[in-house]
């Protein structure tokens, strides 16, 4: 289907629907099969070439709705779906109910005509969208190509697409994912290749987790592709027998999963099934498995994931004893700031102090880390002071780091149990780093320990009763996600007691006269003197800092260290070659997306006009949802408001 859809020119495809419109039957093979009985479908659904259809869509009630029904769903695509959306720039991705109702969409948000814009809530049902990608992946159950041209009512529109189902283990559809780029992309059939990946790693990830008490094969004919999606998964029981083969794994072990099901591995591995187990204790093994017919390799993964090996990990968690650095007293760090944001600095001191949760929102880089320990320091300094990142726990680990377990919980807990950070916190502060980052299913667990003030470890049927207090950090909008329906809000309104958000470099009113401090503090720090030059203050302050306070610290340490000892004065060429040229580019200088909308904020009048009805435009493209219209812009919200204010 890839290849033969790939080769479909837009000639044929326009004659083939001349044809259609003349009542004409379509010669055969002049469309790709799967979109000929598309095309048929169609028309006996009363649809053709310029139906004008009325496109069914969800309020944000019924979206919400769809997505707690769709929740599991969710939970295991959308991380892996936002990191494609993150690969592939200027490419759309949506993930569709098995009734092709689009639940998320990410990346671009491509418009089809000046009618419609495809995004969350739509239903892409053939009976009214006529062809399209999601409609025909599901009725074919396979992946598809549907190039801009083979859209029956859409014909003009600039995208092309491909789509996959995603199959549970009964090969039930669980949903779909598509992904629509430019029509005029010169091979498509990449992207199919990409969604087919996705929906592949998705579908072992499914297996993985139904068989998570189980133990689990990896199979594939080379080492190197064994975590691929292409190796095949085996499920055993615990004496080895299979209880279930995936289809990958059936095309590697010649056989059909029906005949493999039932069957000792120990048939298959030559090996005793006790040895092997042995091998792999405390951690997955590495097989050769001699099969006939050739060698495969193989990883056998005991059951459970979790390890205790994993668990005590401290790479992945926030070290408890902070660093220097961040370590300054309240007073100490509001001292230079703006009233306002002092103002609620100390406020939130005083919330803390009561037992009122905290809530920091602020870009990367913004200090949000710093004034959490500083909060903390200013209620007495004895106390712990337990940060966890909950973007750097994998998801599997979130749980037990949190709650803790009691011993025995599961394969290989540690002896005597763990206590978990929350206990850990006791009678001093928690801080929950990246909390929107928190899968929805914890959060809930996480809401009921904050209400009842008890936890209960995993495995463990005892209450601990806990005392801390809690400071939660985000750099993403928590409203805006509550919105999005990403974060619960009755979460979100048991934390955001007194909510403090820090303004990005950008957004400081007196920028020069910050740096001049920050460049004074260093200078004393390091025992030197050197003027800053007001050039180079000037260019600073023209430039946009998506790394915030930590990247202008990085920039002027760096320059700093790096002066000669006899210079006095730190002009531009006493930066490196790297910031010299970050500084005289600005606009390229931007990893970050917020560089081009910013900058052309700080430009001309005419520049401000054309940049407001960009948004106006692009707020209009998002039916007046804020919240996607920032996203799309690549700025937060408040910005959003501030710029169209
Ligand atoms: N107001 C400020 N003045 C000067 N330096 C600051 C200020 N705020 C933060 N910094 C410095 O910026 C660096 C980053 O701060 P911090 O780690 O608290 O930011 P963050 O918002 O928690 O970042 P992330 O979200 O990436 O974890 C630290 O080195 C800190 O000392």
């Amino acid at each position: 289907m890839i290849s033969r859809a790939a080769l479909r020119t837009s000639d044929v495809i326009r004659q083939a629907r001349e044809h259609l419109l003349r009542g004409q039957q379509l010669p055969l093979g002049m469309l790709d099969a799967c979109i000929d009985r598309s095309w048929q479908r169609c028309m006996e659904h009363g649809l053709q070439p310029g139906t004008r259809p009325e496109l069914p869509r969800l309020d944000s009630s019924e979206l919400r709705t769809q997505r707690e029904t769709h929740r599991r769903l969710i939970e295991l695509a959308d991380p892996l779906i936002r990191r494609v959306a993150e690969d592939l720039r200027g490419c759309q991705l949506l993930l569709a109910t098995p009734d092709a109702t689009v639940l998320k969409s990410y990346g671009q948000r491509f418009v089809l005509n000046d009618r419609f814009h495809i995004g969350a809530g739509i239903n892409l049902d053939e009976r009214w969208f006529g062809t399209n990608a999601p409609a025909l992946a599901l009725i074919e159950r396979a992946p598809v190509l549907v190039k801009s041209c083979e859209h029956l009512l859409f014909p003009d529109n600039p995208v092309s697409c491909v789509a996959a189902p995603l199959l549970d283990l009964n090969g039930d559809c669980l949903g779909l994912i598509d992904l629509t780029f430019e029509a005029d992309h010169p091979r498509p059939e990449i992207f199919l290749r990409r969604v087919q990946q996705l929906t592949g790693a998705l579908e072992q990830r499914l297996f993985f987790r139904h068989y998570q008490q189980h133990w689990v094969l990896q199979v594939h004919a080379s080492l190197a592709e064994l975590d691929s999606v292409s190796c095949g998964l085996v499920a055993l029981n615990e004496t080895g027998l299979i209880l279930a083969v995936d289809s990958q794994a059936a095309q590697w072990l010649g056989e059909a999963s029906a005949a493999l099901i039932g069957r000792h591995i120990e048939e298959l591995l030559g090996n005793s099934w006790k040895e092997i187990c042995r091998q792999c204790e405390s951690c997955s093994a590495l097989l050769g498995l001699p099969l006939t017919g050739g060698q495969l390799v193989g990883r056998l993964n005991p059951p459970d994931q979790w390890q205790p090996a994993a668990l005590s990990n401290e790479a992945i968690v926030v070290p408890v004893s902070p660093e220097p650095s961040l370590c300054r007293d309240l007073e100490a760090l509001v001292e230079e700031w703006p009233m306002a944001l002092a103002r609620e600095a100390r406020r939130a001191s005083r919330a803390l102090e009561v037992g009122l949760p905290v809530l920091l929102q602020g870009k990367t880089g913004t200090g949000k880390e710093q004034l959490a320990r500083a909060l903390h320091i200013s209620l007495g300094e004895q106390r712990p002071f337990v940060a966890l990142n909950c973007a750097a726990l994998p998801e599997s680990l979130i749980e037990a780091e949190l709650f803790g377990y009691g011993e025995g919980a599961f394969t290989g807990a540690r002896k005597g149990g763990y206590s978990g950070r929350l206990v850990q916190a006791n009678g001093g502060t928690l801080m929950l780093d990246e909390i929107g980052d928190m899968p929805l299913a914890l959060q809930a667990r996480l809401l009921r320990v904050l209400q009842e003030r008890v936890v209960t470890p995993l495995g463990d049927h005892r209450e601990v009763p806990i005392d801390c207090r809690v400071i939660a950090a985000s750099h993403r909008d928590l409203e805006i996600l509550v919105t999005a329906g990403d974060f619960r809000e009755d979460l979100y309104y048991r934390l955001a007691g007194v909510v403090v958000e820090l303004p990005t470099l950008n957004e400081q009113v007196d920028l020069a006269g910050q740096i001049h401090e920050r460049w004074a503090s260093l200078c004393r720090h390091h025992g030197r003197h050197l003027v800053l030059d007001e050039t180079l203050v000037e260019r600073l302050t023209a430039y946009l800092w998506p790394g915030n306070w930590r990247e202008l610290e990085h920039c002027l340490e760096a320059a700093l260290v790096g002066a000669e000892p006899e210079c006095q004065r730190l002009t531009m060429e006493g930066l490196s070659p790297r910031w010299q040229r970050k500084l005289t580019q600005p606009m390229e200088s931007g990893v970050d997306s917020t560089a081009t909308s910013e900058d052309v904020c700080n430009g001309s009048q005419e520049l401000r006009e054309m940049e407001r009805a960009h948004m106006v435009r692009t707020l209009e493209a998002h039916d007046g949802n804020m919240t996607a219209a920032a996203r799309a812009l690549g700025i937060s919200r408040s910005t959003l408001y501030r710029r169209l204010g």
